[in-house]
């Protein structure tokens, strides 16, 4: 028996629109490639470029009009960092992707960042991100640009040039990645002799480093929508308790750097050595008190939110009530949780449907009950039948989330 639960639709989309008919954009439209010096606001129109490719998007529709407070979102001209985050697969790429375009197309200059260390931007945009750079996204309507930060790899590389260089090129090779800061911090502690044993949290604060350049750099200054599309939960908590985590890994430096001093105490004047170890400790305290401030942003109720995506099963909605515990532990602010890909109501007598929705409905109903979520705005998103990629289909997607 065929299933027919999934209705089937498709859409007419323009840059800035989308109606019933066919999925159409213009592959060729302009890329962002230089962030303007001034922003404008207008207000948007449907745009007048001929749709030059075409294709259909079947999905669900209608399984729910539970708002998302997107007004409230996307007002005022103030930046705001929103952050996706929840268990592994359940689609917080997709929703931080169709936030990111939604928040485009009304007229923000947007910023999408990835922490996760398996990004997916580039495979949900449809579009090479990758790079560790801002990378321009073509097709929304105001600037969106693309971030993969990937601190792994950096991790790699940043051994590599230790390597290479005798440790000289370290500097140069964190400059060059925009984390000078880090480097003048940290430079003097020779991390490169560290690098086999790196100390926990380094990964994380090349990513928070990342965010730092945001609050400071001009480059930057332009984004007033700042979406992250975290790691899976236990990375993100890692993330945002960076600052004590961060902590603990100054003080396991300071104590390996006391240690690679007093093996060399013999050839070198105690003197100097002191010098050295108090400038260092008090560069380690200035990164501590920039990371400090990171972590008031991260709490701050005016700019910062924290949004969870989950999927209704009674695993998913678990761990998504122990990251919201740990949220509200760490003061994170925390409003919306979105539910994805819930499965419509089956016209049909398919019984796997049937089976699946019930099933799903009883992890809507463990929601409502449980203390740690119901007390969030639950958004709910349908389970469309076709891979959601590129911006079009992101603004599909969006416009369904995004209410
Ligand atoms: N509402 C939806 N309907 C249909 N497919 C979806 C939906 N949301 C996400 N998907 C699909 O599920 C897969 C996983 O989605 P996504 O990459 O967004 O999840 P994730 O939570 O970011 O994953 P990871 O933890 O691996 O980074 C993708 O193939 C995506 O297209």
């Amino acid at each position: 028996m065929a299933c027919r639960s999934v209705i089937s639709s498709s859409l007419h989309m323009t840059n800035s629109m989308a109606v019933k008919g066919v999925l159409s954009f213009a592959p060729n439209a302009p890329l962002f490639h230089h962030l303007p010096k001034a922003v404008t606001f207008v207000s948007l129109s449907s745009s007048t470029k001929p749709p030059t490719k075409s294709f259909q998007v079947r999905s669900v529709v209608g399984t729910t009009e539970a708002a998302s407070g997107f007004d409230e979102m996307v007002s005022g001209t103030k930046r705001k960092y929103y952050m996706l985050g929840g268990k592994g697969g359940v689609g917080k790429t997709s929703c931080a992707a169709s936030l990111a375009v939604k928040f485009a197309n009304n007229g923000h200059p947007t910023l999408v960042v990835s922490t996760d260390p398996a990004h997916s931007l580039s495979d949900s945009f449809a579009q090479d991100l990758t790079g560790g750079a801002l990378v321009p996204v073509e097709g929304p309507d105001y600037p969106l640009f693309a971030l993969e930060i990937n601190p792994e790899k950096s991790r790699e590389e940043f051994r590599d040039a230790a390597k290479k260089n005798g440790g000289t090129g370290v500097k140069d090779f964190m400059d060059g990645m925009g984390l000078g800061m880090i480097a003048d911090q940290l430079g003097e502690l020779k991390l490169g002799e560290l690098l086999d044993s790196p100390p926990p949290g380094l990964d994380e604060a090349i990513a928070i480093s990342k965010v730092m350049q945001f609050l400071e750099s001009q480059e930057y200054s332009m984004f007033t929508r700042i979406v992250f599309d975290t790691a899976p939960t236990g990375h993100t908590l890692r993330l945002l308790s960076l600052p004590d985590f961060l902590d603990a890994s100054i003080g396991k430096i300071l104590k390996l750097r006391e240690k690679i001093a007093s093996a060399t105490s013999a050839i070198k004047s105690v003197f100097g050595q002191e010098n050295t170890r108090q400038n260092a400790a008090d560069k380690l305290e200035k990164l501590r008190e920039r990371m400090l401030k990171v972590r008031e942003l991260f709490r701050d109720t005016d700019s910062t939110e924290f949004v969870i995506v989950t999927i209704p099963t009674v695993m998913a909605v678990s761990e998504s009530s122990r990251l919201s515990a740990s949220l509200k532990k760490e003061n994170v602010p925390v409003k919306r949780l979105v539910v994805n890909q819930i499965l419509p109501p089956s016209p049909s007598d398919c019984k796997f449907c049937a089976m699946k929705r019930k099933d799903q409905m009883r992890a809507l109903e463990l929601i409502q009950n449980d203390p740690e979520l119901s007390s969030l705005l639950m958004i709910q998103a349908p389970l469309v039948d076709v891979e959601i990629r590129g911006v079009p289909a992101l603004k599909f997607l969006g416009d369904i989330i995004w209410k």
